[in-house]
């Protein structure tokens, strides 16, 4: 089968709306739309197909790459687990990113985003609309900055760790894995894996583990 320009997207909900519009600007034909609840899912989503979770032997994971479209990253990483598909990228057109960065297959950069020189993204992570992630940077496999949200020289965010719309973390801070950075947070030292960090100077309110 035929897949140049082709693919496929897991995830029916608001998220998904938004690599649909980046994918088709840039030229893509969507041609599926999978999602594990079919039924409720965003009123733009048109057929539906239920995804892998039920029935994975059922699923057609060969064909045209897929973009992981959840926007929660346990949810993302869990979906990567089980499927057996090749991944494509989506990239808006404003988005602004240094020859000098690398980004991992299944990432999403949205409108406005900017990624500086010498940055390493991983797999199947979110930069959101107008996040700054600034040079020497590493945003590990399932993370999510979300929009506005600023990472200054020298960051590492680790695997599964999401920051909050408008958070700012300052240089050389290392925040650990499946990490909450909450709203307009200001990170000024490292934190540990698992932790919730909100506030000006962001503080860690709890600690959880994913199993
Ligand atoms: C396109 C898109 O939509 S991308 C989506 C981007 N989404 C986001 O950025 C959401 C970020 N989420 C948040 O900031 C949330 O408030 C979270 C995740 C931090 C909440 O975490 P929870 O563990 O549920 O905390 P909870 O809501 O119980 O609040 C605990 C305390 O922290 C405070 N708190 C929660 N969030 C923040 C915040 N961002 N800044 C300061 N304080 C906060 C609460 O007021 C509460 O304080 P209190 O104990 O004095 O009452």
């Amino acid at each position: 089968m035929d897949t140049k320009n082709k693919v496929r997207i897991y995830g029916a909900g608001g998220h998904s709306q938004v690599i649909k519009n980046v994918l088709v600007q840039n030229g893509y034909h969507v041609t599926d739309t999978f999602d594990d609840k079919p039924e409720g899912v965003h009123h733009a989503s048109k057929n539906v197909a239920i995804g892998a979770r039920e029935d994975l032997s059922k699923f057609p994971h060969e064909g045209a790459p897929v973009i992981i479209a959840v926007g929660i990253n346990k949810e993302r990483a869990e979906i990567a687990e089980f499927l057996k598909c090749s991944y494509e990228k989506a990239v808006h057109k404003s988005a602004i990113i240094s020859d000098k960065s690398t980004i991992g297959e299944g990432t999403v950069v949205f409108a406005g985003a900017i990624i500086q020189p010498n940055t390493t993204i991983g797999r199947h992570v979110i930069i959101n609309t107008g996040a700054s992630v600034d040079h020497d940077n590493v945003i590990d496999d399932f993370a999510h900055i979300s929009p506005k949200a600023a990472l200054c020289g020298h960051v590492e965010v680790g695997q599964g760790s999401h920051i909050g719309v408008g958070a700012v973390v300052i240089p050389k801070v290392k925040i650990g894995k499946w990490c909450t950075i909450g709203a307009g947070t200001v990170v000024l030292k490292d934190v540990p894996d698992y932790s919730t960090v909100v506030g000006n100077p962001g503080k860690i309110i709890k600690t959880r583990k994913y199993n």
